[in-house]
């Protein structure tokens, strides 16, 4: 992984093509064997609006929301557990993160046609003093970035296959969110759509 260009936006911290096409295609082979376990589902919120990606995780936990709200589970809703967050991914963080403890969840949020993520703060997890890294693979992502606060102010980039984002110090409970996604704008996944990993420390 060669470092090169960091933007920081709002405290964002985006590594533009962090993981070089062979990386990116490594990266999704593993994802493959994380959704062969534990496949790929529909969350629903606690009001019953189905979200438009549909997800799975690795790892101790894993990030769920159903009829019960938000919250982490220790297995998959199938039941099974959530397989072992793969190594590759594991490095990622420990390349970004800038910190010795490692992530205890890793969600995998699959974005096709239309899907996108309204804007939101990551904060069901324990403890909020680590920082939330997150890999973009696929297709085009325009990321909206604001502040702790729902009201300031926010800025969009265009995230690309192979960029990751660091959210941590003050970006840490910053809102963020996907506004959409430009469908077929990468070859990586061969239908088309964009996959997101997130890697958190839950507690
Ligand atoms: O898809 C992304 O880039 C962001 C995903 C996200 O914010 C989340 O899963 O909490
Ligand atoms: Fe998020």
């Amino acid at each position: 992984m060669a470092e090169k260009t960091v933007l920081s936006v709002r405290g964002f911290e985006i590594h533009k093509s962090l993981l070089d096409p062979d990386a990116q295609q490594a990266l999704l082979d593993d994802l493959r064997d994380v959704v062969r376990d534990a496949p790929l589902f529909a969350p629903e919120t606690r009001r019953g609006r189905k979200m438009s990606v549909r997800m799975t995780s690795a790892g101790r936990c894993g990030w769920v929301t159903d009829r019960r709200g938000y919250r982490y589970e220790p297995r998959h809703p199938s039941g099974v557990a959530w397989p072992p967050i793969p190594e590759r991914i594991v490095d990622i963080w420990r390349t970004v993160s800038g910190v010795e403890r490692l992530p205890d969840s890793c969600l995998i949020n699959f974005y096709g046609e239309g899907a996108r993520m309204g804007l939101h703060q990551d904060r069901d997890e324990g403890e909020f003093q680590w920082p939330v890294v997150s890999v973009s693979l696929g297709d085009d992502a325009l990321f909206r970035m604001g502040g702790v606060e729902r009201s300031e102010g926010t800025e969009s980039v265009w995230l690309n296959s192979g960029d990751v984002v660091v959210m941590g110090g003050a970006a840490r409970l910053a809102h963020h969110g996907v506004d959409r996604i430009r469908f077929g704008s990468s070859r990586l996944l061969p239908q088309g759509g964009r996959v997101n990993v997130t890697l958190r420390v839950v507690a």
